[in-house]
């Protein structure tokens, strides 16, 4: 493997970049109320609307300088360039040479990305028929479990990209989902999770499926094993059961194989779908058999209306772009190390979770693609709540805290549940919120209020506290669809221009190493010799001197 990237030019010795570090050296101290004081019509300019969402960025710590200097920057670091890099199926993922091709998951069938000789689009709409195929058979009461009864429980047995994306789409869509059927999600290698996940549930009614790319990570391997001696231990070890309960989906047939699926039952991907990026791939079969392919496709053509915006959109209406850069924005110069997505919306309750491994697998990296350290800040950490949960819990420290939280919120205009006043005391909550962290309330109205003079000093919210609005018309498969590749073209825009692979994650290769080591050391019946240091040592033998078993 070569490294095609030595002559990059160092993003701080970029043009783009010094000016816009002058430039927040004389903005800094610049106040959103004096930015809104001066223009009447920031709310309305500062606003993009494509695809049927609408992003209000009007909020944020910028001026329209701040904006023609970051698209330049955009555009210094080859943004479009390497945008059709990964579209054509490029091999962007330098350190594992692969091709970068969610894109190629939600592209029409007549579409054609063509890696090493093969039209990959030709193999995604093959495994999505034999999805559908499937789908359609155990939704229908057609496919039946050993004994003949149908298949009312189906649990998801996968970790990472291989469970974040099933089961936060799982419940974002509950709404189109079939009610009939049970859906669990497996992930954890503590053995809590698989037995609640399966509590209740009567084998001959379950069916399996081990989502995994690799098929060899020890969390999934070890809760399918332990799924395979439920499901036979119910079934007097007939391993017959085996081929109606179980199904995969993975890139590794010998390893499929080898536990015992038949790889007929096996739902294909491949090497250019990350994990973080995979649930529009076969991964996203539970999905399938909760909500149906039809609402399936109909979320595949959000992601690819998203992507077609992404890949065509000049950058100053591009919805990522803008809110990849302004990521960019805070993280470098402000010195921001956490941004918050407060989704109010309670089916999105998931997403804060799914969008932590998007992005910080993605961008949590220190190495730009020719090797050397970066230096400037990469990702920052993503988390959140739905609203309005978050806001009696940590939201004290975004109006009042030390730190500088640039938070998005997400909001859809109408309900999928109508009750009452809900929805407009819902929606009063979202605008309330960025106004206060954008304007907070001056010493001078904490007075008017009457409040004694010692007061003062704690009631007082300095405001400029930046944020993103993100509105949409109501949540249904397609929505979800744009909303999610939004985020991910915007995490592609950032590693863009921080000059990084988003796409590999070495990271979390050592843990997995140094905890096979240790497994036989907790293990062995005798006293293992140890060569950990003072401290891995002596937890080791604290449990194994306390366990029971
Ligand atoms: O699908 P697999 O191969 O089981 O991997 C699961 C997850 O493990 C990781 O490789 C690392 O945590 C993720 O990137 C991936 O989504």
């Amino acid at each position: 493997m070569t490294n095609r990237t030595e002559n990059i030019l160092p993003l701080t010795e970029r043009n783009a970049w010094k000016a816009l570090a002058v430039h927040y050296e004389q903005l800094r101290h610049l106040q959103l109320r004096t930015l809104f004081a001066d223009d009447p019509q920031r709310g309305e300019r500062m606003t993009v609307e494509a695809v049927g969402l609408y992003l209000d960025y009007s909020k944020n710590l910028i001026t329209d300088e701040t904006l023609t200097l970051l698209l330049q920057l955009a555009r210094e670091c080859g943004l479009r360039q390497r945008i059709e890099a990964m579209f054509c199926g490029e091999k962007i993922n330098i350190t594992e040479n692969r091709a970068v091709l969610h894109v190629a998951l939600r592209a029409p069938k007549e579409a054609s990305i063509v890696v090493d000789g093969v039209n990959v689009v030709s193999q995604v709409h093959a495994v999505l028929d034999k999805m559908v195929d499937f789908s359609e058979r155990v939704r229908s009461g057609e496919w039946k479990g050993h004994t003949g009864k149908r298949i009312r429980n189906v649990v998801n047995i996968g970790i990472g990209g291989s469970d974040l994306g099933p089961v936060m789409a799982y419940e974002a869509l509950k709404y189109y989902s079939e009610r009939t059927m049970i859906f669990r999600f497996v992930s954890n290698i503590d053995s809590t999770d698989f037995t609640e996940a399966v509590h209740d549930l009567d084998p001959a009614e379950t069916l399996f499926i081990v989502s995994s790319k690799t098929f060899t990570t020890l969390e999934t391997m070890t809760n399918a094993h332990t799924a395979r001696e439920w499901l036979l231990a119910a079934f007097g070890g007939d391993t017959q059961s085996i081929a109606k309960h179980f199904v995969a989906v993975s890139t590794n047939a010998e390893e499929v194989a080898k536990f015992g699926i038949d790889t007929a039952q096996m739902f294909e991907f491949w090497d250019w779908v990350g994990g973080r990026y995979s649930m529009t791939s076969a991964i996203g079969l539970s999905t399938m058999l909760a909500i149906g392919s039809a609402n399936f496709r109909i979320m595949l053509s959000g992601f690819h209306q998203m992507d077609e915006h992404f890949r065509t959109a000049p950058f100053e209406s591009n919805l990522p772009v803008l809110m990849g850069l302004l990521t960019v924005w805070y993280a470098d110069f402000f010195g921001t190390q956490a941004i918050a997505v407060l989704p109010y919306e309670q089916y999105l309750k998931r997403f804060p979770a799914y969008l932590q491994q998007l992005v910080m697998e993605s961008n949590g990296k220190q190495m730009t693609l020719n090797g050397s350290r970066v230096s400037y800040n990469t990702s920052p950490i993503y988390w959140g709540e739905p609203g309005t949960n978050g806001q009696h819990s940590f939201y004290q420290l975004l109006h009042q805290g030390t730190s500088l939280i640039p938070c998005d919120f997400i909001a859809f205009i109408e309900t999928l549940n109508t009750l009452g006043r809900h929805h407009d005391i819902l929606l009063s909550n979202v605008f309330a919120q960025s106004e206060a962290l954008a304007f907070g309330k001056t010493m001078e109205q904490v007075k008017a209020e009457g409040t004694p003079d010692w007061l003062v000093p704690h009631r007082i919210f300095e405001g400029n506290r930046p944020s993103n609005t993100l509105l949409a018309e109501r949540l249904t498969p397609e929505a979800l669809g744009k909303l999610i590749a939004l985020y991910e073209h915007s995490v592609f825009t950032q590693g863009a221009i921080w000059g990084i692979n988003s796409f590999d994650q070495w990271g979390v290769e050592l843990g997995k190493v140094l905890a096979q080591r240790i497994i036989p050391e907790l293990e062995s019946k005798v006293e293992p010799a140890l060569g950990h240091d003072s401290s891995t040592n002596q937890l080791i033998r604290r449990y194994r001197n306390s366990k029971r078993t």
